[in-house]
């Protein structure tokens, strides 16, 4: 199944009295590679939130399934926070995200966790303590957990941060492998070279969404200058009208 769209309308997301998102609005078409770039703070992990459900939001954020409805939704935060000493074995923290039975019962074996790991370089590894891996191996559970099942729409934040060059290649790997099967793809990113070459689609967004289209158009230096300064520089027709 390819994925869905996703409309983002009028979006607005005010914590506190700090206004977080204002009239965010943008189409992720289905089965692309969506990204979502802008400066720390500017509102990606909470629009993104705000998809999943997480937080709380005025205007419209709809999913267009294709065919029979519904699909299945993967997410790969941007880390985990848990207590490194838990007695939790890589095998168990994938149980404990992606199974149906309950966790304690011990991994069902129907699913095939192996492969997952397989798939992010990380074979062998499943009866390693979670809390004892790296950072970037840690990560690359975190993009496992994601494959299990085939998602059809994937959201992810910042997956490369704490990957290496071998992860890297890997995230690309199965980028270009969710892509080709038609799964659409949201990804917060900060790497604007990989954006470049890998998303079909850019969106900008501090706050508000400073431009979407496609990144070889969207990144020039004098946008991306724009979208990280502190107080971006008014178009023109906005100097006209003041
Ligand atoms: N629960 C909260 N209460 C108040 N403010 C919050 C809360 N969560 C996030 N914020 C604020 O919302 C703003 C946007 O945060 P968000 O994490 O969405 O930004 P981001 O674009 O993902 O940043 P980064 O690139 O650093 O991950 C920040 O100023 C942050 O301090």
């Amino acid at each position: 199944m390819t994925g869905p769209a996703i409309l983002f309308d009028a979006v607005d997301l005010t914590l506190g009295r700090t206004v977080i998102l204002d009239g965010v609005s943008l189409r992720v078409a289905a089965g692309t590679v969506h990204a979502l770039v802008g400066p720390n703070g500017g509102g990606k992990s909470s629009l993104i939130r705000a998809l999943l459900g997480q937080a709380p939001h005025r205007g419209t954020i709809r999913l267009d399934w294709p065919g029979d409805g519904p699909g299945t939704i993967a997410y790969v935060p941007q880390s985990v926070e848990f207590d490194r000493g838990l007695p939790l074995t890589v095998e168990d923290f994938l149980a404990v995200l992606c199974q149906r039975r309950p966790a304690f019962l011990g991994p069902d074996h129907r699913i095939d966790y192996g492969a997952a790991l397989d798939r992010v370089g990380m074979a062998g590894k499943a009866r390693r303590r979670f809390g004892a891996l790296s950072g970037g191996e840690r990560q690359r559970v975190l993009l496992a957990q994601a494959l299990i099942p085939a998602p059809d729409l994937i959201v992810l934040d910042e997956p490369m941060t704490a990957l290496d060059e071998a992860g890297i290649a890997i995230f690309e790997t199965l980028l270009a492998e969710l892509s080709a099967a038609g799964t659409t793809v949201l990804w917060v990113e900060h790497d604007l070279a990989q954006v470049r070459r890998l998303a079909t689609r850019v969106t900008g967004l501090n706050r508000r969404v400073l431009f979407d289209g496609p990144p070889m158009e969207m990144l020039s230096p004098e946008r991306v200058f724009d979208l990280f300064s502190a107080v971006p520089r008014r178009t023109g027709a906005e100097r006209i009208a003041s």
